[in-house]
């Protein structure tokens, strides 16, 4: 299975679904449980009938679990959920219909069911559910004799409250949870646009802003850094010979000996297929090439449980900043000319360019 798979997609796509009719049961849980008394106040004043009771227990408190595995079984649970969603605006019309219009619960129900639609589908998904609401209204309002009786007892009042407070809490706390979300996944994306999968190094695209970032610090701070540039010799060979996994492998060794050369400032990258980087902050070119030569013995000393005969060299390039290196570019050229040089001359060897 790969990453690309439709089927893991299609099963990753599945528990996202899930997961949101999960949060759509636990905010209908708690907004129907906290609305059936903002509507049992004005029952209890209307000294209403047995089965509005039972249907307003019914909608308070079995039907959010009824929602759950009506949406969880459904083939399309999004769906299902959305359909659940339209349906509960539409019994909240018939409640506000139900309860006359009596002026604090049916303004709190109308608003808490518009507050949470526009969350989950936006204004467009809140003016179909405006619609079905008060279409439903209508119709109930129609059926039982244009009741209206707006004004509002204080225990009815007080029966709302619990709905008023703890309600839009919710709805807040739900909201702040994804906001957070967000932002994570957003700096695990950027994370992951920045590294090569294959070593955990950063890759070329990242590599491309260290670069120019450090020539601009060197530039305004009078300071000194060293490209490494370094390549394995013969690596077509390698993968010919041992199959690609091996080359994998020798890739990732390279960068394990890449990174742990590697000092906080220093920022290690892979830049291409079997061509890697170092810049290396505050060093000379002499001291840059004592490092390479460090990573040239490392790499050559390299043993691969896969292939125990194989032995691997690679051959780098080293460019200092200076007088010549005006821009990222320049000093990447130089790298690469120094790096020709090593592989000209026999490769498994270091070479720096002149300043
Ligand atoms: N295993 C593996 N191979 C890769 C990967 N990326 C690129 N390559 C291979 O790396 C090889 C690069 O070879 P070259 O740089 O052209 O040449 P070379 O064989 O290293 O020879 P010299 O550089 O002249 O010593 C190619 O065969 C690519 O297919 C990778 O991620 N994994």
């Amino acid at each position: 299975m790969t990453a690309t798979d439709p089927s893991a997609y299609e099963a990753g796509r599945a528990s996202e679904h899930l997961r949101f009719v999960g949060r759509i049961y636990r905010m209908r849980s708690l907004g129907l449980g906290v609305g059936f008394f903002a509507v049992a106040g004005v029952l209890y004043e209307q000294g209403a009938a047995w089965w509005t009771w039972a249907a307003l227990f019914g909608n308070g408190f079995v039907w959010p679990s009824a929602a759950y595995l009506i949406a969880s079984r459904s083939r399309d649970p999004e769906y299902a959920e959305y359909r659940n969603l339209l349906l509960d605006s539409a019994v909240g019309g018939v409640w506000i219909a139900v309860m006359q219009f009596n002026v604090v619960p049916s303004a709190l129900l109308a608003v808490m069911l518009s507050a949470d639609k526009i969350g989950v589908g936006g204004w467009r998904f809140l003016l179909r559910t405006a619609a079905a609401q008060a279409l439903a209204c209508a119709l109930a309002w129609a059926a039982l004799g244009f009741g209206f009786a707006p004004h509002s007892s204080m225990t009815v009042i007080l029966a709302c409250l619990p709905f008023m407070f703890v309600y839009p809490m919710a709805i807040s706390s739900a909201a702040y949870g994804l906001a957070r979300k967000v932002v994570r996944q957003n700096r695990q994306l950027a994370h992951l646009s920045r590294t090569d999968p294959l070593t955990g190094l950063q890759n070329r695209l990242h590599w491309d802003d260290s670069a120019t970032a450090t020539m601009t610090h060197c530039a305004r701070s009078n300071k000194r850094a060293a490209l490494v540039v370094i390549d394995v010799d013969r690596f077509k060979e390698i993968n010919d010979y041992h199959g690609h996994q091996v080359g994998d492998a020798v890739l990732r060794r390279i960068a394990d000996v890449l990174h742990r050369a590697a000092r906080m400032t220093d920022t290690a990258s892979r830049i291409g297929g079997d061509e890697f980087a170092l810049i290396v902050m505050d060093i000379d070119g002499a001291g840059a090439r004592a490092i390479a030569e460090r990573l040239r013995c490392a790499v050559e000393d390299a043993r691969f449980d896969e292939a125990p005969e194989l032995r691997c060299t690679v051959s780098i390039g080293v460019a200092a900043t200076g007088a010549r290196t005006l821009t990222a570019t320049m000093w990447m050229r130089h790298a690469d000319a120094a790096l020709y040089r090593a592989k000209q001359n026999g490769r498994n060897a270091v070479v720096e360019a002149a300043e």
